[in-house]
């Protein structure tokens, strides 16, 4: 049975949550349960902190998790990142009051307030700045209002909490972030699937399905808009003029699509979304 570890609370579980539903698991019908087994699917889940995920799952205890890059990088652990799950997206960056600093070398013997030590201690390390770095469990932008800082290094989303406390951006950027999958073990064969199905999940997040019909002379040029994952289906019609085609389509671009093929002369442009794949 396959032991995976799932994001309990914060930024990720919610949508960790939600695609491994899709993704066919049963998951946890009782919000407050630790764990919860899925025989069906031969599986089962612990609800763990997002934090403590990347400790559970290297040191052999669990054989897969979901977490964050920065949480994974942060723990040191021995799992590796096998799949980014395309959500929780975030950027960690240094911040500090307009002004104050502007580059790394800036903060050479300075105090920076951070909740990730490990993740900003080696990142500072190999850029061969010094400074004293300050362990906060959360509401780090407060540190250098209070005093306990010189500046802080956290994740930014919208740049809203930043921006509050009077705190601009500064220095290079020290990671991209995003949910992830992890293992020490990606050869378990159950993990595989797990992957299989969670990429899935975002194939029919990211892409929908748009059918359209056009003139036979115009196909090149509509295909053109339309290229599909690997190549469009094109289906003949009962008129011998035209051709039916069926083709993936970001979703993000779905109604820039629909503008150009209409104008090339596509008609009975219909969408659709995707409930599941395998790619
Ligand atoms: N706006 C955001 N705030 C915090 N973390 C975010 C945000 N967006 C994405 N993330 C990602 O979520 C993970 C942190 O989740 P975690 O649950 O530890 O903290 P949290 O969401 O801040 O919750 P809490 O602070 O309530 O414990 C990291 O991988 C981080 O990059
Ligand atoms: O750029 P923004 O959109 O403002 O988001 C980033 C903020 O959100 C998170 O804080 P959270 O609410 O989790 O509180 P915490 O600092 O106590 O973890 C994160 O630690 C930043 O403070
Ligand atoms: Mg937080």
């Amino acid at each position: 049975m396959l032991r995976i570890a799932v994001p309990n609370k914060g930024s990720l579980s919610e949508t960790a949550a939600e695609m491994l539903f899709e993704a066919g698991y049963t998951g946890r019908r009782d919000p407050r349960a630790l764990s919860a087994s899925d025989p069906r699917n031969d599986v089962e889940f612990f609800y763990l902190r997002p934090r403590d995920i990347a400790t559970y799952v290297g040191s052999g205890a669990l054989d897969v998790g979901i977490t964050g890059r920065d949480l994974l990088l942060d723990s040191r652990s021995e799992a590796s990142e096998i799949a980014s799950l395309d959500f929780g997206d975030s950027t960690f960056r240094f911040a500090a009051p307009a002004g104050a600093f502007t580059a790394l070398t800036d903060l050479e013997g300075k105090r920076v307030a951070t909740s990730y030590p490990g993740l900003v201690g080696d990142f500072l390390t190999a850029h061969g700045v010094t400074s004293k770095l300050v362990s906060l469990d959360g509401a780090v932008e407060s540190a250098v209002k209070l005093g306990v800082a010189d500046a802080v290094a956290d994740v930014v989303s919208t740049g809203s909490t930043l921006r509050a406390q009077g705190l601009e951006i500064f220095g290079p950027v020290i990671l991209e972030s995003s949910a992830v999958l992890i293992s020490t073990r990606g050869d378990l064969p159950g993990i595989a699937t797990l992957q299989r199905r969670l990429q899935g999940v975002l194939v029919a997040r990211q892409f929908v399905l748009v059918d359209y019909d056009v003139p036979k002379t115009l196909l090149e040029a509509a295909t053109a808009v339309t290229p599909g994952l690997e190549s469009p289906t094109v289906s003949p019609l009962h008129d011998p003029d035209w051709v039916a085609v069926r083709a993936m389509v970001p979703r993000t671009e779905t109604n820039h699509v629909m503008d150009e093929l209409y104008e090339l002369g596509a008609r009975a442009i219909l969408v659709s979304s995707i409930h599941a794949a395998r790619i």
